[in-house]
């Protein structure tokens, strides 16, 4: 079964319904967005709450060593990886890390999953931010040669709407949403709980 992530948690509400909806991860973004926490807020929301095990990541662009070890230290399961990180950084967190890669990467499909990363994640092109650009890429471009499914993530202007579509075509072993669960830039309950079950029903 496809596992969901939803992304961009901001308050303990958002993270909560996440959690109590069904997600299986839920993300804080501590690179630059517009949905960007500081390590220390997303603690606060992890102390109060209800994980039901649900797995928590710290989403990063290009950290320090030293932030990414502090995130984990807060009670985060992960470090998604979302800049252009190498190989050799990122098995620092072998067994905790998800690397992304923009659609439009140099990288090969073998080059990308050659790194140590639990999920090998393909976002849409970068636009002002590193991620969390609401828009989707061309999917049928995409050369799907190589990609091991069992960690392949799919992330980039996913919705309800279009979900059932995009698990059909790459069958992913995860997705990831940010902007397609907002309505006027906050987490839309509607939308999360939709996404979540639509995912459900097709994997
Ligand atoms: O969500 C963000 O704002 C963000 C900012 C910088 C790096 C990554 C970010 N989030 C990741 O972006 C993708 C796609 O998001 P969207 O659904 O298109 O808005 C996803 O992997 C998020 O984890």
């Amino acid at each position: 079964m496809t596992k969901v992530k939803i992304c961009g948690m901001q308050t303990l509400e958002d993270a909560q319904y996440a959690v109590d909806a069904g997600a299986d991860f839920i993300g804080f973004v501590f690179a630059p967005s517009k949905r960007q926490v500081t390590i220390d807020e997303a603690g606060r929301i992890l102390d109060g709450l209800d994980k039901k095990g649900v797995k928590t990541v710290g989403v990063f662009v290009n950290p320090s060593m030293e932030e990414a070890r502090r995130a984990l230290e807060k009670g985060l399961d992960y470090i998604q990886f979302h800049g252009d990180e190498t190989p050799g950084f990122v098995e620092n967190f072998k067994g905790q890390a998800i690397k992304a890669f923009p659609s439009n990467s140099e990288f090969t499909n073998k080059e990308k999953f050659d790194y140590p990363a639990e999920y090998i994640l393909v976002d849409s092109p970068r636009k002002e931010y590193y991620g969390g650009s609401g828009s989707s890429f061309d999917w049928e471009a995409f050369d799907q040669e190589g990609l091991d499914r069992a960690r392949f993530a799919l992330a980039g202007g996913l919705k309800p709407e279009n979900i059932g579509e995009a698990i059909s075509v790459f069958e992913p072993a995860l997705v990831d949403v940010s902007s397609g669960v907002e309505s006027d830039g906050m987490k839309d309950p509607e939308k999360v709980s939709r996404f979540i079950k639509n995912v459900k029903e097709v994997s």
